[in-house]
């Protein structure tokens, strides 16, 4: 798995404001999606391309679109689709599928609960998002749904990825053998004693949306 974490003084200057449990809700999801509109713009860098022949008005010249099939774009629910806007900013012609999981805050195990994807992802550039990579079990969960759907090129895009999650979501794309890119604003210290990642930003779900229950 390709890792790219994204360095640029404005990421750093968003992803502070983030962390602090300070910051309150509508700002939160406004950085969220500012954040994912900067870490898109790296991770479409291989998005791919067809020709095409325009005419400026001046002359007939040779461009570029976007490839059909049209990327996959697929939050994962909850926090992933604070993502969305952001990255259809950036790509608006992107499909969107999602998937639904939540992570058993005792086993610490992912549960998916709800799926819309298109049936055959064979052939298809798929954007995972999810702003949080903690064990790596959720996204780790959504790769392999994908795979089994036939997905041959995966890029995620998490805000903030935890070396644990990191690790694990290698071991897994080394056993499927199916190219991956991660593209993170940061790679934190480590996982406390409850699977959140420190220093983290909390429950990226529940900053965004609320508490769930
Ligand atoms: O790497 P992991 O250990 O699996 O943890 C990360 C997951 O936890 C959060 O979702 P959560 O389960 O809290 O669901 P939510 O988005 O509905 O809040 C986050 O958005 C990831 O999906
Ligand atoms: O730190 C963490 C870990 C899992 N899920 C979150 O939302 N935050
Ligand atoms: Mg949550």
């Amino acid at each position: 798995m390709e890792l790219c974490v994204v360095t640029h003084p404005l990421v750093d200057h968003k992803l502070t404001v983030l962390r602090n449990k300070h910051t309150e809700q509508p700002v939160f999801r406004r950085l969220v999606e500012e954040l994912v509109t900067l870490l898109a713009y790296e991770a479409t860098r291989g998005v791919r391309i067809t020709e095409t022949r325009i005419e400026t008005p001046v002359t007939a010249t040779t461009g570029v679109k976007l490839a059909q099939p049209a990327p996959l774009v697929v939050p994962i629910l909850r926090a992933g689709l604070g993502m969305l806007d952001g990255m259809l900013r950036l790509m608006p012609t992107a499909e969107v599928g999602f998937l639904g999981m939540i992570r058993d805050e005792e086993t610490l195990q992912p549960v998916t609960y709800a799926e819309r994807l298109p049936k055959d992802l064979s052939g298809r550039q798929c954007y995972v998002l999810d702003p949080m990579l903690a064990t790596g079990g959720s996204l780790g969960g959504a790769v392999q749904y994908l795979v089994d759907r036939g997905a041959d090129d995966i890029t995620c895009i998490c805000l903030l990825a935890a070396p644990e999650g990191i690790e694990k979501l290698n071991r897994l794309l080394a056993d499927l053998d199916v190219p991956c890119t991660l593209v993170v604003a940061a790679v934190d210290e480590r996982l406390n004693e409850h699977g959140y990642i420190v220093p983290g930003l909390g429950d990226a779900g529940d900053r965004l949306y609320g508490l769930a229950d």
